[in-house]
Parts: structure tokens; C-alpha cells; sequence
């Protein structure tokens, strides 16, 4: 705890060990402890938050984080294959410089499971997730049709996630999901999500070969999406709501 600590995130910042910021009186709490750091692009890392114990996680990271940027800009292209639409026309908007996040979740185990959550239903705000499961414990859910389903475990596999912006560019083709982390009275669960997200600065917009008189326009044009996210998130509101057209 002593460890943990050293690495607590300041009041007014979103980086470090602890809790997500509390925004709200009403604000739904998750039963989530958490580290968050950013790691791309390099320059904006705060390595003060970054643990030193292992010894070896700020390499393990670094490398973690390049190959996650590779595998999301990977995602991109194919997805536009996948939608007739020319490889580079998703990452255009994703850019060069691409802001990621590391989330190591850890959900301690919960004496009232039935009634806390993990991780309040949310959909991811960015381009797209990359989640590596706990081994043994599970806890996600997705929502289909008013109805959670869950994900099994699959050790070592990655989950891929697709968030709200590449919804938006995709003129709503590419759902992203509501999902959320429940809880268990016995076991502590890990996770380490991957948030991809555009580079700043850039804006987000249905790409025009997805608009056409059949399929209007359905999404504004976002405008630093991952600004107003958690104000939502943490009003338990999906942020894509306010970018629907
Ligand atoms: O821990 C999980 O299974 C889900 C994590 C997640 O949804 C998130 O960190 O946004
Ligand atoms: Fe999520």
C-alpha cells in the first residue's frame, strides 16, 4: 500500500495510482483500484506516476505501448478494408501522434457483489480498446438488446473494443459497446486496458464515402472528444449522445 501510494494521483489529475476523480455529490463510485498512465505519445508521459517496482515495468510498458500502437493502427486499416473504404481513411483521423492511455484495473473481491460494480456500464471515448483479461477471474459484461451478456475468459488473448470515435468516423457502421466490470466476493480480478485514441487537436467526422441519402449523416463533428468524456462518464451519461445528430 506504502508502494502504491508513492505513485497516488494528484487531486486535479487524471495520471496515477487511486480512484477516478470524483466530480459529482451523486456520482456513482466504482469498486475499481486503479493506475492510469499515459504513455503515448512519449513526450507527455508523467513518469513521476510510473512504478519503479518491478524493475523491469517501465521497459515492459514502453514495449507494450509500441506494439498496441501498432496492432490499433492495424485495426484501422482493416476495418476500413472491411467497409470498401481505402486502407488509410480511418487513420487519417487517428494521426501520427495518437494519445494512449495504460489502465491497469485491479477490482479487489467485493462483500456485496450483487450490488457494486466494478466499473459502472460505460462505452469506451476512444478510437479503440485493447484489453488483456484477467487469466482465471471473470467480471465483463456487454450490453445487447437490454441484456448483459458475459465475456469469457480467454488467457493471453487480447479483446479489442471498438470506442466511440471510430463509431462516430464510421457513420455509426461500428458500434461501440456499453460494457461494464462486475464484481466477485471471492477473488480479486486484473485487467490492463489499452486506450487508443486520435492524435489531439483533430477532428472527428463521419468519413464521406459512409453518407449518402440512405444513410444520412448521424454524428457532428467532435471536437476534442476525450475532453468532455469523463464529465459524462461520470454522470453515468454516454458522452457519444451529445455528437448525435
Ligand atoms: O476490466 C474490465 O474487464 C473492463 C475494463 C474497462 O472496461 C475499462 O477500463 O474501460
Ligand atoms: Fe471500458
Amino acid at each position: 500500500m506504502e508502494e502504491k501510494q508513492k505513485y497516488a494521483r494528484a487531486a486535479d489529475d487524471i495520471d496515477g495510482y487511486g480512484n477516478d476523480m470524483v466530480l459529482y455529490e451523486n456520482q456513482t463510485l466504482d469498486w475499481n483500484d486503479r493506475i492510469y498512465l499515459k504513455v503515448h505519445p512519449e513526450n507527455d508521459r508523467k513518469l513521476k506516476y510510473w512504478p519503479e517496482n518491478p524493475k523491469s515495468f517501465r521497459e515492459i510498458l514502453e514495449e507494450y505501448t509500441s506494439r498496441s500502437k501498432l496492432i490499433a493502427e492495424e485495426l484501422l486499416k482493416s476495418m476500413a478494408r472491411c467497409l470498401n473504404l481505402p486502407d488509410d481513411r480511418f487513420l487519417k483521423q487517428y494521426g501520427d501522434r495518437p494519445v494512449i492511455y495504460a489502465r491497469f484495473n485491479f477490482y479487489p473481491p467485493c462483500p456485496r457483489p450483487k450490488l457494486v460494480r466494478g466499473l459502472k456500464p460505460h462505452a469506451d471515448g476512444t478510437a479503440i480498446t485493447i484489453l488483456l483479461h484477467d487469466k482465471e477471474v471473470e467480471g465483463l459484461q456487454v450490453l445487447k438488446d437490454n441484456k448483459w451478456y458475459r465475456v469469457p475468459i480467454m488467457p493471453y488473448a487480447l479483446l479489442v473494443i471498438v470506442g466511440d470515435q471510430v463509431e462516430i468516423m464510421s457513420n455509426g457502421l461500428l458500434k461501440s459497446p456499453v460494457h461494464r466490470a462486475v464484481t466477485n466476493s471471492e477473488k480479486e480480478r486484473i485487467t490492463v486496458a489499452m486506450f487508443c485514441s486520435p492524435e489531439s487537436g483533430i477532428d472527428i467526422e463521419p468519413v464521406e464515402e459512409l453518407i449518402d441519402d440512405k444513410r444520412p449523416r448521424l454524428y457532428k463533428t467532435a471536437k476534442d472528444y476525450l475532453a468532455t468524456y469523463f464529465q459524462y462518464y461520470q454522470q453515468g451519461k454516454r458522452p457519444i449522445d451529445a455528437v448525435k445528430i
